[in-house]
This record gives structure tokens, C-alpha cells and sequence, in this order.
């Protein structure tokens, strides 16, 4: 490298599952690295990249960044393939198979992208369930750093499954959904078995889903370094127990909170960056600017869920018979089995009519912070909770799957910032726990939920723990330059 070169800053390869989640976490982290002057190559799905171009401003928005690009590549599953519900699992197949001899192909005939004006990429932050990224950094000797976009605390329920199958408590006859798991440890005494990630749900104990989840959270002790998308203060104690295997951890979470903090710190346009892959119906901001405050419950389960028509009635009845005010995000593809002839019984109707909102997809950041929302019916996905507990909206869990059944027994267990209503949608239930939580609990619920919003304000200020791992984290890329 002439003198020049010797100048350039350090260039990272970013590399997201393709799925909204985990896309929005890493597009945060790239803006923060992007403030840094780091140069940045995103490499992203084809269909991600088609949502992203389609729904949202991230070009312009990262346009300001001259050292950012987005490199695109395919997800290995065709077009036409719903990429939601279980059969999201199918991109973990695919990308090994498909997405990685293409990606190694890429990398080496780009001369690890670069150019003139950029250094060959000098770090990789892989995400944490993309194992062949990790395959190929060690095969080049380019350093590797995991970004497991999910909680700590999922991430070491995951990282136990060997103990847990030891200890027979994986176990094919199933030792009862409410047995207290004692193999994870720091989490006994709260945690059931229906609390572990949904994977752990098997009949057969080789089950596939079950292995590749063990297997692509244990290969993340290959990488120099790990980033969560957490702060210390909500799950330190969980953090502490994988930094025995993983000695280098950086937790930058919220992240969305950071790059916010950051932005305005640098007197930069701090709107909220958006990463949906569906169109944001913005009018429901109008709608929500005419309702009292903290009187709405805000209800989405994020880009993966599908609920079957049945489900969808109970969800909708509970809502409506709560008397509370509803904002409902139902995704285009999230109700699965609907063939377009079912009526809406006329209660429903009239019910939301009154005291309802319905949209296909949210500004769910702004949604949450809006002062007219006073709770959160979410699935539990890791982004969804953090922005709820950025902003102190206490919630009910219904997880989905994954993460999520953890992510639930946390809010509700360990936090206590909301209830846990998993494996159950019925309508009595629903609708006894939004009076619990808008009603008869609410001050208990947002007093505690307040205190951890001003926890994760402080991480993300100037002095506290993220914003220091954050600089720490950036230091770090600093040195990996050989
Ligand atoms: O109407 C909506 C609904 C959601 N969102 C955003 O979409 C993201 C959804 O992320 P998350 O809550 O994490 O849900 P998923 O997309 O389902 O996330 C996947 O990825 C997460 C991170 O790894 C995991 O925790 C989840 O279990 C997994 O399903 C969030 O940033 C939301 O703000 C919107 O902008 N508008
Ligand atoms: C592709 C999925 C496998 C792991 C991720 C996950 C988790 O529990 O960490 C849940 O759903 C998806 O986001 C990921």
C-alpha cells in the first residue's frame, strides 16, 4: 500500500440474516461505525435489498457516508418463498449451500472489495447465525467479530442446549412445559422448560433445528470479539456468564438509542432510520395524535410471525371486549390460512370502528414513543423489546418462537416490566391481561418500566457503558489493520 493507503480507514464487511430483525440491528451498527469514518461494505439479500430500495430512504440516508456501500447477494431460496412463519429457518440451509460458495467467489474475485480510495476489508462483523461468514474470515486470516442481533439472554439458553441435553432436560417424553430448568446457569429458579428458545420444543432429541441452533451459537467462541445489542445494566449478570467463553464482548445496546445519541451529539439529522421492509403507514401517527395519553395499546409482532385465522379472532376479540384503545399492525402476509371469504363477525367491527386502528405496517420507533401509547402487545422480538424498554412501555409478551420465549420470561420474570401471556391467545386471557397492564397494574408497570428507560438512556450517554464499549468496539477494528 503506498502512503496514501496507510491513511485509509479500517474497512468492515457487514453481513446481516436477511430478515428484517436482524437487517435493522446491523444497519444501526453500520451508521455507527459510518460516524466513526469507518468505510463500510453491507452486504445484503437480493430481496432485502429490493424491500429496502422499495420502502425506505437508507440510500440517501447512507449517500452522506462516502466510505458506504451496500453489496448485494442471493438468499438461495426463490422468489416466491414466504420467508416468514417456521419456514424462515429454511435460510439457514440456503445461505450455507447456496448464498456462502457465491459469497466466497465475490469476496476473492473483488479482491476483498478494494478499491483505489478503500482498503481490502480488514474486519468482518458476521452475524452470529451466519456460521460460513465466520468459515471463510478464519480461512483468509481476516479477523472475525460476531454480532448476535437477539438477547443475551436467549444467546446463553442456546449456548447451555449440550448441559441441557446432559442433564436430560431436553427430554423426547418432555418433562412438563413448567419444570424449572436447572442448566442454564444464573437462570435457575425463574426459567421453565417452556421458557427455553422454542427450538428446545422437540420430540425427537436430533431433532435439526434443535442441532444447528447448538451448533451455530457454540461456533461463536471462534470469533476475536462479540457485540450484543444490549446494555449492562438489563443483562449483565447474563453477559458475565458468556465472557467465560467469550472473553471480548462489547455490548452497544440499544443500538438504536446509541446511533440516536450519537447523531445528536453530533448535531447531525437524528430522525429515526428506517429499515422496514414494508411500507410504513404513517397515518397512524395522525390517528394515534388524537387519542388521550397513554391510553393505546399498541399491538405488532414483528416481520416473522403468521397467526392462523382463529388465532387472529381470539387476538381481536380480547382487544375489543378490553374496552382499551388498540393500534394493530397485521402484516400483508401474517395471517395464514385465510381464503378472503371470512366475515368479520359485526362486533369487531363496530369495536374497532370506536376505539381501534389498523395498519398493514408501522413507524413502530415513533409508534412506541408516541405519549398516546401506554403498552406494547409484542412477540417479543429482540428490537421490538429493546425499543419498548428504551422508551418505558411496559408490555404483554405472546412469543412467537426462537428468541422470543426468553426474551418473554425476562420482561415479566426478571425485569418485571410486563406479562408474559406465551402458548395461550385466548380472548378471556387477552383481554384480562390489557386491563392488567393499562389499568389495574399501570403505575406498578410503568414506574419500573421508566426506570429502565432512564438505565438505557444513561448507557447510551456519553460515559455510559454502550457508548464506552461503542468507542471500545471502534479502537478495537482500529488495531485488527495488518
Ligand atoms: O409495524 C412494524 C413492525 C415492526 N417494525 C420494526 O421491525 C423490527 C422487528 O424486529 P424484531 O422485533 O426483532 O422482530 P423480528 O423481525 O421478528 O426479528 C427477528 O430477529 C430478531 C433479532 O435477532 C429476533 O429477536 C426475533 O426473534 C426474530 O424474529 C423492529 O425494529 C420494529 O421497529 C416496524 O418498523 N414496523
Ligand atoms: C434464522 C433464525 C435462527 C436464529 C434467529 C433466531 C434466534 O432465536 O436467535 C430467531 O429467529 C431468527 O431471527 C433467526
Amino acid at each position: 500500500m503506498d502512503s496514501q493507503g496507510a491513511t485509509l480507514p479500517p474497512h468492515v464487511l457487514i453481513f446481516p440474516v436477511p430478515i428484517q430483525g436482524h437487517v435493522k440491528s446491523m444497519l444501526n451498527l453500520a451508521e455507527l461505525l459510518c460516524l466513526s469514518g469507518l468505510d463500510i461494505t453491507f452486504m445484503v439479500s437480493d430481496f432485502s435489498h429490493n424491500r429496502l430500495l422499495k420502502h425506505t430512504t437508507v440510500v440517501s440516508r447512507f449517500n452522506q457516508y462516502p466510505g458506504f456501500r451496500f453489496q448485494s447477494i442471493t438468499d438461495g431460496l426463490p422468489d416466491d418463498h414466504s420467508r416468514a412463519g417456521q419456514e424462515v429457518m429454511d435460510l439457514l440451509p440456503s445461505t450455507k449451500n447456496i448464498t456462502a460458495p457465491l459469497f466466497k467467489q465475490m469476496m476473492v474475485e473483488k479482491n476483498l472489495f478494494a478499491s483505489e480510495t478503500r482498503r481490502p476489508v480488514t474486519c468482518i462483523i458476521a452475524d452470529g447465525s451466519l456460521p460460513f461468514a465466520g468459515d471463510f474470515a478464519l480461512e483468509k486470516g481476516i479477523p472475525l467479530i460476531y454480532f448476535r442481533t437477539s438477547s443475551a439472554c436467549s444467546f446463553w439458553a442456546y449456548f447451555c442446549i449440550p448441559e441441557l441435553i446432559e442433564a436430560g432436560e431436553i427430554s423426547v417424553e418432555g418433562i412438563g412445559m413448567d419444570q424449572i430448568i436447572e442448566s442454564v446457569p444464573g437462570m435457575e429458579g425463574f426459567l421453565r422448560f417452556r421458557d427455553l428458545p422454542s427450538f428446545c420444543r422437540v420430540n425427537d432429541i436430533n431433532d435439526p433445528n434443535l442441532h444447528i441452533m447448538k451448533s451455530v451459537t457454540r461456533q461463536t467462541t471462534r470469533a476475536q470479539a462479540a457485540i450484543f445489542n444490549t446494555y449492562e445494566d438489563l443483562e449483565g449478570s447474563v453477559v458475565s456468564h458468556i465472557r467465560k467463553h467469550i472473553p471480548k464482548i462489547f455490548t452497544i445496546g440499544p443500538n438504536h438509542f446509541l446511533l440516536k445519541s450519537r447523531l445528536a451529539e453530533k448535531k447531525a439529522d437524528n430522525s429515526i432510520l428506517s429499515g422496514s421492509f414494508w411500507a410504513e403507514d404513517r397515518r397512524c401517527l395522525d390517528w394515534l395524535n388524537a387519542q388521550p395519553p397513554k391510553s393505546v395499546i399498541y399491538v405488532s409482532f414483528g416481520s416473522i410471525t403468521v397467526v392462523t385465522r382463529e388465532q387472529l379472532l381470539e387476538f381481536w376479540h380480547g382487544l375489543v371486549n378490553s374496552g382499551q384503545r388498540f393500534l394493530w399492525v397485521t402484516r400483508p402476509d401474517s395471517i395464514v390460512g385465510e381464503d378472503g371469504k371470512n366475515q368479520t363477525p359485526i362486533e369487531l367491527e363496530e369495536g374497532t370502528k370506536a376505539r381501534g386502528y389498523m395498519v398493514g405496517w408501522a413507524p413502530q420507533e415513533e409508534v412506541l414513543n408516541h405519549e398516546a401509547v401506554g403498552g406494547f402487545l409484542t412477540h417479543s422480538g429482540w428490537n421490538s423489546t429493546l425499543e419498548s424498554i428504551a422508551v418505558g412501555v411496559p408490555m404483554i409478551c405472546w412469543p412467537y418462537f426462537g428468541d422470543q420465549t426468553v426474551n418473554s420470561r425476562f420482561v415479566s420474570e426478571v425485569w418485571k416490566i410486563g406479562l408474559d401471556i406465551k402458548d395461550t391467545c385466548d380472548r378471556e386471557i387477552i383481554e384480562k391481561a390489557i386491563r392488567e397492564l393499562m389499568e389495574e397494574r399501570k403505575d406498578e408497570f410503568f414506574e419500573r418500566s421508566q426506570k429502565m428507560a432512564n438505565l438505557a438512556r444513561k448507557a447510551v450517554s456519553e460515559g455510559g457503558s454502550s457508548y464506552r464499549n461503542l468507542d471500545a468496539l471502534i479502537d478495537y477494528i482500529k488495531t485488527m489493520i495488518v
